[in-house]
């Protein structure tokens, strides 16, 4: 799949992490002086958002291929993003240029906020391929894209989008603005009042969307938020005792106040005094290390943007190189995110337990003591475990897990992880006594033949010494120490 990005500023910078960062090779035209600045800029935050956010390993990241020229970047391009400045008559000059360099069937996507796919497509040669795919900023976070423009080329586009773990949403009749941006725009305008009338400042707005409903939204959204607020006859209650207010009205929302030089002061300057002290690339390190916090909470939740995290990171396993055969085992990889660093800044000691939990289900799964096996009312408990925390590990790092089967009867076996960073340093060991158990009963019973021959095969390949701590309890504090 080529892909090409025309407009490399806020939003096609976030679409080229997007795809770079999901593997692709991604040609790339704009011709400001600083784009490659701006570009790399937008990739290393990117970058550090996806280290934070995601538990299994990346993909390899694709190529930034920079192109001199709109033609050279679309020549043989699958599906184009074009993310130039929002004026018509700019888009179809672009559009223009590309179709006459592009393969025929080449895709193009707009990020277009506004312009529907009528206007965007007016004089094209290929109408029916020109789409919107209107994003939300940052791109290489948040998941949602809209997609306007119906027929095959938005089917085809929809897969595309969402191979590279975006939530395409088709919008079934082009209006202006799509969705997202009539609901923005109508809290926008609101909030521009408060400020224009002195109600309220920037900052004192902004506490109220999120320290209250801007939270809600997160998860939820307005109409299911509002289900539970018409308490247990829901909606049609709340439609009952607040529709009403609707015609009051308490909103000025087909009203604009003037931008005029004062009010841009007065908006830039509470701005500046709210936020003034961060830098932007702060502010978007702020922002997404924010994100991922939300999304992984709503990952553990199973709920929302936290199921497409989970769908991605199933991909992205489904395509990690098959762990290396050999001895010890190698089939447990992770990566330490952002929310398993505690204040002393590194790995808290329970995500410790937690990568070796994960590599001793790899293992049972490695023995075909897998989910079809636990569905017959059979599995393996753990029954002892000591771990020994030998060196630090910071957010981002990818740790892999070696593994070694120390011994094994009928009913138990007994396992050493070692913790490994890249660089092959062991930051914990692990040991672990499990019990084949029948879970209707909660008693240990000896396993069955197949299981116990998985177990032979990997016993053989155990040839070298055990560890020196294999067996080994904490060691007592002598009195001498103590008092020394
Ligand atoms: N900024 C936002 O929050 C969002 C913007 N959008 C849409 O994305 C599009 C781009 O907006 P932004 O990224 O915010 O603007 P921007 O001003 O940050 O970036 C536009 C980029 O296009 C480049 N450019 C200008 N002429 C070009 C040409 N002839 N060929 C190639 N590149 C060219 C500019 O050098 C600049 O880097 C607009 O259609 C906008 O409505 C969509 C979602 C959110
Ligand atoms: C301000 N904006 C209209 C360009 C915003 C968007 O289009 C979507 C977003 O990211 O808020």
């Amino acid at each position: 799949m080529k892909i090409a990005a025309i407009g490399g500023g806020v939003i096609g910078g976030g679409w080229i992490a997007r795809f770079i960062l999901s593997g692709h090779d991604v040609a790339v035209h704009d011709p400001h002086p600083e784009a490659q600045r701006i570009v790399g800029e937008v990739l290393a935050n990117a970058t550090r958002a996806w280290e934070k956010l995601f538990q299994a390993p990346l993909p390899r990241p694709g190529r930034i291929l920079w192109a001199g020229s709109l033609a050279e970047a679309v020549r043989d391009a699958d599906y184009i993003q074009e993310s130039v400045p929002e004026r018509l008559e700019l888009k179809h000059r672009i559009i223009a240029e590309i179709e006459a360099a592009a393969p025929g069937t080449a895709l193009i996507g707009s990020s277009t906020s506004g312009f529907k796919p009528s206007e965007l497509r007016q004089g094209a040669r290929h109408p029916a391929r020109i789409l919107v795919a209107h994003p939300f900023n940052p791109v290489y976070l948040l998941p949602v894209v809209e997609v306007v423009g119906g027929g095959e080329a938005a089917g085809r586009a929809c897969e595309i989008l969402a191979a590279v773990g975006m939530k395409p949403v088709r919008i079934a009749r082009e209006i202006d603005a799509h969705i997202g941006d009539r609901l923005l725009e109508a809290v926008w305008r609101e909030a521009l009042w408060l400020v224009h009338d002195g109600i309220a400042t920037t900052e004192e707005i902004d506490d109220i969307i999120r320290f209250g409903f801007g939270l809600r939204w997160a998860q939820m959204g307005l109409f299911e938020t509002y289900r539970i607020a018409g308490g247990e006859a829901g909606m049609r209650h709340f439609l009952g005792q607040f529709g009403p207010a609707l015609k009051w009205p308490w909103t000025k929302l087909m009203e604009v106040p003037d931008l005029d030089e004062a009010l841009i002061d007065r908006i830039a300057g509470q701005s500046d005094a709210q936020s003034g002290r961060h830098s932007i690339r702060e502010l978007e390190r702020i922002r997404d290390d924010n994100l991922v916090g939300i999304f992984q909470a709503l990952k553990a939740n199973d709920w929302g943007v936290g199921q497409t995290v989970r769908a991605q990171e199933d991909g992205f396993y489904a395509r990690a190189p098959t762990p290396a055969t050999g001895y010890p085992l190698r089939i447990h990889q992770a990566r330490v995110t952002g929310g398993w660093v505690d204040y002393n800044g590194h790995m808290t000691e329970f995500r410790y337990l937690q990568v070796l939990g994960d590599a001793t289900d790899a293992f049972l799964i490695h023995i075909g003591l897998d989910a079809d096996y636990r569905a017959q009312g059979r599995s393996a408990y753990t029954v002892e475990t000591h771990i020994r925390h030998l060196a630090e590990v910071r957010a981002g790092e990818l740790l892999t897990v070696e593994t070694r089967l120390l011994g094994h009867d009928a009913k138990r076996f007994r396992l050493h992880h070692a913790i490994l960073r890249k660089d092959g340093t062991e930051v914990a060991t692990g040991e672990h006594m499990l019990l084949h158990v029948d879970t209707g009963e909660g008693r240990a019973i000896p396993m069955p033949s197949a299981l116990l021959e998985a177990l032979d095969r990997v016993a053989a390949q155990d040839g070298a010494p055990h560890p020196d701590h294999a067996g080994a309890g904490i060691r007592p504090i002598r009195q001498k120490e103590a008092t020394a």
